[in-house]
């Protein structure tokens, strides 16, 4: 039982690819499958009773695998069933289950419920009967875990097709799937954890990691950590909040093109001119938290864009943008769109957000960091990285301003962009995690200090 970072997000086809180029028998898998729900469960229960929700498919089969090793361990285990089980697999482990099969539907609760209902071969919504019944069992249990995914989740997009209750752990087999992930569907899984199953997994889609990244040495000064330049507007708070987080994420040097006084002291002041950012020095520019959409926010943008510098665009500059416009930048930008900003500039669409957003990054020739619960970070050369469960603490205004700040500053001292944008988007997502609830955007900006201490 392993956290999902930097693991592989596989798709139900995928899931199928990979475990036949695995060249196991299904039955061997599900053995595998069985086997490590088993032991996560044994701790899990700690010796309570476990009710396991077999459902007709393979995620039955894994439940009976693992309801027979249970039971032969001695833990207190019932079985109940939906249907008989159809697939070979299902049935050879339904026969290997030596104890009585109830029925779902008059079943008694347990303190630990199991469900394996269905993973990811469910086809439709489940039948409303179904569907009560397992709310009531989760609402009786004191702990409940799903196998593979939560029953009434779509596997590949996020989509919930039935709305399941809210399980505290899911046990996700051989690779995570984008609905562990992706809004509505991920917040139904609770805590997820990977049980490997031997799939030789690999794909250019992967859940966000902690970056690796070098502290500064001997040889190091303001300049070589990184210079970023921040192009203010009308609302000079977001640039300055953008200002402080990339200064507390590592960046060598701030420069805010204001002469507007304000601290902390150690951002560089100096007023905004059309020949501003003629210094190679720079190692990034942030444009668009709070860029205003008028004359002079074009003006701005355009001057800005005419420098050969790599950018984070960022806010009111994604609605003064067009993703043609983008792809002729000499260096990959990074772009951070929230839904309506990504909208906006890339049409919408009823495809998953992480093929959305792998074909807006294609299209603009840029990083694309489409934000909100469910981050996914695009690169036009197919890599994708999906953010884990995010503090649901940074809707409040301003947290985009700080995301912009810190992935700037890691633009500013990393060669790839791709790497620069999930190491900002990690930062971010750290520095929530260490400010509890109830923070503002100042706060989230300093919490970045101890994110990035933490590296
Ligand atoms: N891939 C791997 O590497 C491994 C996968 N493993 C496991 O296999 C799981 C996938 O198994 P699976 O493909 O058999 O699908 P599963 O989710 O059990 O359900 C399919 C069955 O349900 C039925 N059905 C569907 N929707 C329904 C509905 N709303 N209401 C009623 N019925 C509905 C559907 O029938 P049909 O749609 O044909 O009518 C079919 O009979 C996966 O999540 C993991 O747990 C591991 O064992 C080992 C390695
Ligand atoms: N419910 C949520 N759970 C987790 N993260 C969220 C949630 N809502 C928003 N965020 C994150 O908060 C930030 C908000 O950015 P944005 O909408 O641009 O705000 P602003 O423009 O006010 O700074 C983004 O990084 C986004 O991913
Ligand atoms: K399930």
């Amino acid at each position: 039982m392993t956290p999902l970072d930097g693991t592989p997000v596989l798709t139900a086809a995928q899931m199928r690819d990979a475990e036949e180029a695995t060249g196991v028998s299904v039955e061997d898998l599900m053995h595998r499958a069985g086997t490590g729900i088993a032991t996560a469960l044994r701790r899990l229960a700690a010796g309570r009773e476990v009710l396991i929700l077999c459902g007709p498919g393979n995620n039955g089969g894994d439940g009976y695998v693992a309801a027979n090793l249970l039971a032969a361990a001695g833990l207190s285990v019932r079985v109940a069933a939906l249907a008989e089980p159809r697939s070979a697999a299902a049935i050879k482990a339904r026969d290997g289950w030596g104890g009585a099969v109830e029925d779902v539907a008059d079943a008694a609760p347990a303190a630990i419920l199991v469900d394996a209902l269905f993973g990811t071969g469910l086809s439709r919504p489940l039948d409303d009967a179904i569907a009560n019944r397992l709310h009531e069992l989760q609402a009786t249990a004191q702990f409940s875990i799903a196998v593979d995914l939560p029953s009434g989740l779509a596997t590949d997009d996020g989509a919930v097709l039935t709305r399941p209750p809210a399980f505290d752990v899911t046990l996700a087999l051989g690779a995570a799937k984008p609905s562990h992930l992706l809004q509505p569907a991920a917040r139904y899984c609770g805590a997820v954890r990977l049980l490997d199953i031997g799939l030789g997994a690999a794909g250019q889609e992967r859940v966000l990691a902690a970056p690796a990244l070098r502290d500064p040495g001997p040889d190091s000064h303001k300049y070589t950590r990184g210079l970023v330049a921040i192009v203010p507007g009308a609302m000079p708070g977001a640039a300055e909040l953008a200002s402080i987080a990339a200064l507390r994420s590592g960046a060598g040097y701030v420069l805010l093109l204001t002469d507007a006084p304000g601290s902390p002291h150690a951002i560089v002041r100096r007023a905004w001119r059309d020949d501003a950012l003629d210094d190679a020095r720079i190692g990034a520019v942030l444009i668009g938290p709070g860029l205003g959409r008028d004359a002079q926010a074009q003006h701005r943008l355009d001057t800005a864009l005419a420098t050969p510098h790599r950018f984070v665009i960022d806010g009111d500059a994604l609605h003064l943008v067009t993703p043609d416009r983008l792809a002729t930048l000499k260096e990959l930008a990074i772009l951070t769109p929230h839904s309506g900003e990504f909208d906006a500039l890339f049409g919408t669409s009823d495809i998953s957000k992480i093929d959305r957003t792998r074909r807006a990054a294609a299209r603009a020739n840029a990083i694309v960091v489409h934000k909100g619960a469910d981050t996914v970070i695009a690169a036009p050369d197919g890599r994708v990285a999906i953010a884990a469960h995010a503090s649901d603490w940074l809707s409040t205004a301003g947290t985009g301003d700080v995301l912009a700040g810190a992935i700037a500053a890691m633009r500013a001292g990393l060669p790839d962009a791709f790497e620069a944008a999930c190491a900002g988007v990690w930062l971010h997502a750290d520095a929530a995690r260490r400010c509890d609830k109830a923070f503002i955007a100042d706060d989230l900006a300093v919490a970045l200090t101890a994110a990035r201490g933490a590296l």
